[in-house]
């Protein structure tokens, strides 16, 4: 029987089919000073980002107001100190010190998701108009981050850089001036935003930016990386699968050991491998790599639960896989996380 592509039909890094689009009226653009007349948007090479502004097509940065509410922003920060895992080794250019959003304890991570699959996506699809709409969007990262004024705690800021994606987008989570004084984020062409707690500010991801310093206290932000993908069309997150999951299936067809692949890239570093397993299959063909921090596992037909794996490793996962080898064949989902302090190279910020 033809493998169905479990990816592809509602994965979590894409907007649902159904989602509402976004009205352009929540959007205040934030255009070159240059390429104004306008009083307001001169403000803002100072540092002052206008209290309103208006949608403008093709300014390079927007922000969407009040995304998030108050009790919202202090449930991320809470939950982020909750988890307290903290890495810095996820992006290896210029790191920041975060938590992937999927760790994120007390329903935030799926709370952080449906944010960015059903407000963010749509609203970059409004903002910036890419030609395939938003069914070309997904996020390939998101991410807590945090800064720090006390160097004992972190990072105070993050220096100038483009980011390896094509837009990107930070929710400011902090209450400026009150949790952090400085801050802020610096975008070339408009220079320092500032905006309130609870906007989301997008841009496109190769202007170069900063995560200005803060001078004292802890700023968070929500950090996603979002791609557009040209080989998929209309029918991406529809019923039928994503044209690109087909394709990727069918390519990996002929491997050998009977075994199909599907490579997705999803939450960075999220790798989603759909296997078929046929007797003599061996995981190292499924691209499963020895370092690689498996975290789930569907074992089974259809869409099942996923069931963690948490923190077991490559030869776990063999021993699994070894213990189905002559049970016939056997679907699985391995969701893999890259190890700490891999190089992602797909994903990072670049320059
Ligand atoms: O913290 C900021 O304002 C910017 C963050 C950023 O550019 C990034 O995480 O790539
Ligand atoms: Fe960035």
């Amino acid at each position: 029987a033809p493998l169905e592509p479990l990816l592809g039909k509602d994965p979590p890094h894409r907007t649902s089919p159904g989602a509402a689009t976004f009205d352009v009226a929540g959007l205040d653009s934030i255009a070159a000073v240059a390429d104004t007349g306008l009083d307001s948007i001169a403000a803002v090479a100072d540092g002052n980002t206008p209290t309103r502004t208006s949608f403008i097509p093709d300014a390079p940065v927007h922000l969407i107001r009040g995304a998030l509410d108050e009790a919202a922003c202090l449930r991320f920060v809470a939950s982020a100190a909750a988890h307290g895992g903290w890495t810095t080794g996820r992006h290896h250019l210029h790191p920041t010190t975060d938590i992937p959003a999927m760790d994120l304890p007390g329903g935030v991570g799926t709370e952080a998701l449906d944010l960015a699959r059903d407000v963010v996506l749509p609203a970059i699809a409004a903002a910036f108009r890419p030609e395939r709409g938003v069914n070309s969007l997904s996020f390939r990262d998101l991410f807590l981050a945090r800064y720090d004024a006390d160097p004992e705690k972190g990072q105070a800021g993050l220096g100038k850089h483009k980011d390896g994606s094509v837009f990107s987008f930070n929710a400011l989570l902090s209450e400026d001036g009150d949790d952090f004084r400085g801050g802020g984020t610096w975008v070339e062409p408009v220079g320092v935003v500032r905006p309130r707690r609870g906007d989301i500010l997008l841009h496109r991801g190769d202007l170069l930016h900063e995560g200005r310093p803060v001078t004292s206290g802890t700023r968070h932000v929500l950090v996603g990386f979002v791609q557009v993908d040209d080989d998929v069309g209309d029918n991406v997150g529809d019923e039928n699968g994503s044209r690109r999951s087909e394709l990727v299936l069918r390519t990996v067809a002929s491997l050998p050991l009977g075994m199909v692949v599907e490579v997705d890239t999803g939450l960075n570093p999220t790798r989603v491998l759909v296997t078929e397993v046929s007797a003599g299959g061996e995981a190292a063909q499924a691209d499963v790599r020895r370092g690689d921090l498996l975290r789930g596992l569907l074992v089974g037909k259809g869409e099942g639960e996923l069931t963690p794996f948490d923190s077991r490793t490559f030869e776990d996962v063999m021993g699994v896989l070894a213990g189905r080898k002559d049970k016939g064949p056997v679907r699985l989902v391995v969701e893999r996380w890259a190890e700490k302090g891999a190089v992602n190279e797909n994903d990072d910020r670049i320059k």
